[in-house]
């Protein structure tokens, strides 16, 4: 037994000394790509069909903001767009009606269907904006209606029991539409901008088109783009969220040539070389609004629509909203009981995944 005791002070004197090697933190090893073809399809490829269906069933929200002064074409060009009367103006067309004294919003939501996808879309026009003779803050209501719906959102998301499908209300894009002037943009264009690019996916677009020349048309977006570069306007697509170099590629060529769409509206037909087209009739010819020779109409909505709708969604939901919930969280914790959102500090809640797959 005396023999063993040194021995054990020992093996203890040792074990301080020297701790036991720590069970290394678990690696997640590198996936390593298997061309599953060799063995035969296990039909992972099938994941689309099935959010296809998904998407056909439930349909999905798009919600789009048209700013700018009055009379430039805003009500024309969302009808232009959606090629359906989806404005203000279509649903409650009242010509006696005066500018507003202050920017009014107005949401007006219609749900269009093609190839048996629903889109349930919301256009939200704001009548008023700049057409005061002090402007001044006028981007305020705007920006207070954005951040309103942020908000009911994620009321939505922090309830315990919570809705299957959380309404979305949120503004995924704002088109803000300058005057043809020629010149430089108005202190109050980039006030806007400046502001609300923080809070929402604004793209710049060109009213009016048809009242340039080519030349006169080019070196004003030039101008634009020049403007909003120097003063530090960052328009969507942003740089920081190209996911990767063929994004980039792509967004480059968006931002360096396209932007600001220069585009002219109308929900007009007219016959052209035996076909029906939208266009608008002068004394010189009928401009074809998605004829790309004539003004960036299709581009604009190309890339609005068809390449970058669901981007613009999940820019809004993964940074704007996610912006915004981080912000709202993180000031709760020091607001005095009562004024939080749910009377109390609130939980903390974990980012849901961008609704639309759904
Ligand atoms: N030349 C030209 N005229 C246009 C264009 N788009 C619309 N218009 C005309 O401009 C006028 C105003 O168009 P709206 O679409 O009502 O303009 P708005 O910006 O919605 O106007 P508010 O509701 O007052 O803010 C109408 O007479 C349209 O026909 C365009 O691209 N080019």
């Amino acid at each position: 037994m005396s023999k063993g005791l040194p021995e054990a002070r020992t093996d203890t004197a040792m074990s301080e000394l020297v701790p036991e090697p720590r069970p290394k933190p678990a690696v997640p090893m590198k996936p390593v790509s298997i061309n599953s073809n060799l063995l035969g399809c296990i039909g992972i490829d099938t994941i689309i069909e099935q959010m296809r269906k998904k998407t056909m069933k439930t349909g999905f929200d798009f919600n789009i903001m048209v700013v700018g002064q009055s009379g430039l074409g805003k009500s024309t060009l969302v009808n232009t767009l959606f090629k359906s009367q989806v404005s203000r103006k279509a649903s409650s067309w009242n010509r006696e009606e005066k500018i507003p004294k202050t920017v009014e919003i107005k949401a007006i939501g219609h749900v269009i269907e093609e190839g048996g996808v629903k889109m349930k879309l919301t256009v939200i026009d704001t009548p008023g904006f700049g057409d005061q003779i002090n402007n001044e803050n006028c981007w305020e209501p705007i920006e207070k209606y954005i951040n309103e719906q942020y908000e009911k959102f994620l009321k939505e998301e922090v309830n315990i029991a919570r809705k299957k499908r959380i309404p979305d209300t949120r503004v995924h894009c704002c088109l803000y539409f300058i005057s043809p002037t020629g010149h430089s943009l108005r202190p109050l264009d980039l006030e806007f901008m400046k502001h609300l690019s923080k809070v929402v996916n604004v793209i710049p677009v060109i009213a009016k088109a048809d009242t340039m020349t080519l030349e006169e048309k080019s070196e004003f977006k030039q101008r634009v783009r020049k403007e909003l570069e120097v003063n530090g306007i960052e328009f969507y697509p942003q740089k920081e969220f190209d996911e990767d170099l063929e994004d980039k590629t792509e967004n480059d060529k968006i931002r360096q040539e396209s932007m600001p769409f220069a585009v002219v509206g109308s929900d007009k037909e007219y016959q052209v070389n035996g076909k029906r087209v939208l266009g608008r009739k002068t004394p010189w010819g009928i401009i074809e609004v998605e004829n790309l020779n004539h003004c960036e109409f299709a581009l604009l909505r190309d890339f609005v629509i068809r390449t970058h709708l669901q981007d613009l969604k999940e820019v809004t939901h993964n940074i704007h909203y996610e912006t915004y919930r981080a912000k709202r969280l993180n000031d709760n914790g020091g607001l005095p009981p009562g004024e939080g959102l749910l009377g109390t500090v609130l939980p903390p809640v974990p980012a849901t995944p961008c609704p639309t797959a759904e």
